[in-house]
């Protein structure tokens, strides 16, 4: 029998690639970057794709790879980018990597949060310039103590980012989801509350959520203005959990005081976007997930998917039903 045909369109990690030359499939290592006409052109007929949210896997996709695709596996928690009902109307399984980037994305969210809170990025820049004198009224943020912190989404991310904040001497966490999750919520602590209630009360959002038909574009103008002046807004999750010209206005407006993005719409974003031209704002290159550690993990989680599909097996990180 021919070996299965594997395309994988982002680079991986140097023990993942060996792991993946060794299992003898016929291997298609796409440089990172891939168009969307590459893209079609190279998943013609293969059996397993291994992907990253930059890659539409729509219904033009999954006609364009034919009967041959067995598996798609998103080197991701998040699976967004991905037609899943299409997928399952031709049978074909779908996998991620949920929690291998849970501590990386955690970590990353409380350093946006002090970056937007004690103005990091104007704090690097006045340094590098010299321009600055030690008097005490230069660059004066907010400290943690007493603040309060709503999360939204308490999965694994919100969860972790929780566990983090409760050294800081935050006061008790709030968070909204779809559900109240009780035993999760109790071993951190956290209050269960509406989002309008969480909207209004914290002083700190943190956006830790899915993308999905309920998520898309949750924070409006509107919602901005609901919260408090003093607030500000933090986003590890999904770009289009905002909507992004609504946050420029929102922050031109002085309606909150700040926000930290990862994640954003487009990706990349444009050099001369609103956005970065905002003091307060603090954006970052969609690094949440970016460290050695986790990308490991989530390459080899991916490659798990994979061999399990391609072994007719159920996927040990299969996306939820
Ligand atoms: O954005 C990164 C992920 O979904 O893992």
């Amino acid at each position: 029998m021919d070996p299965h045909r594997v395309l994988v369109t982002y680079r991986l990690t140097t023990g993942a690639q060996k792991r993946l030359e060794a299992l003898g499939y016929e291997l298609d290592l796409a440089p990172p970057g891939l168009s969307r006409t590459d893209l079609l052109s190279r998943v013609r007929g293969v059996h397993a794709l291994m992907c990253i949210p930059a890659d539409r896997i729509d219904t033009e996709l999954l006609d364009t790879a034919g009967n041959s695709l067995r598996v798609v596996s998103t080197n991701t928690a998040g699976y967004d980018h991905i037609d899943l009902a299409a997928a399952r109307r031709r049978g074909i399984m779908v996998g991620h990597t949920p929690d291998a980037a849970t501590d990386a994305v955690a970590d990353l969210a409380i350093a946006l949060i002090i970056m937007v809170l004690r103005r990091v990025p104007a704090a690097v820049a006045m340094a590098r310039t010299g321009e600055w004198s030690p008097e005490h009224t230069m660059l004066l943020g907010h400290q943690l103590r007493d603040k309060t912190v709503g999360i939204v989404g308490l999965g694994r991310i919100g969860t972790a980012v929780m566990r983090r904040l409760t050294g800081f001497g935050v006061r008790q966490p709030l968070y909204s989801d779809r559900h109240a999750r009780p035993e999760i919520a109790m071993q951190v602590g956290a209050r269960f509350v509406d989002f309008g209630t969480l909207v209004g009360k914290s002083d700190i959002i943190c956006i830790c959520c899915t993308l999905n038909d309920s998520t898309r574009h949750l924070f409006t103008y509107d919602v901005f203005r609901q919260m408090k002046s003093s607030a500000v807004v933090i986003n590890v999750a999904r770009g289009d959990i905002i909507k992004q010209d609504e946050l420029v206005r929102a922050l031109a407006d002085r309606v909150i005081a700040g926000a930290g993005l990862d994640v954003m719409t487009p990706e990349p974003l444009p050099a001369d976007h609103a956005l970065f031209g905002f003091p307060n704002c603090v954006v970052l290159p969609h690094v949440a997930y970016a460290t050695l550690e986790a990308r490991e993990a989530m390459c080899q989680r991916c490659i798990d998917n994979v061999v399990a599909g391609l072994n007719d097996q159920p996927l040990p990180y299969s996306v939820p039903n």
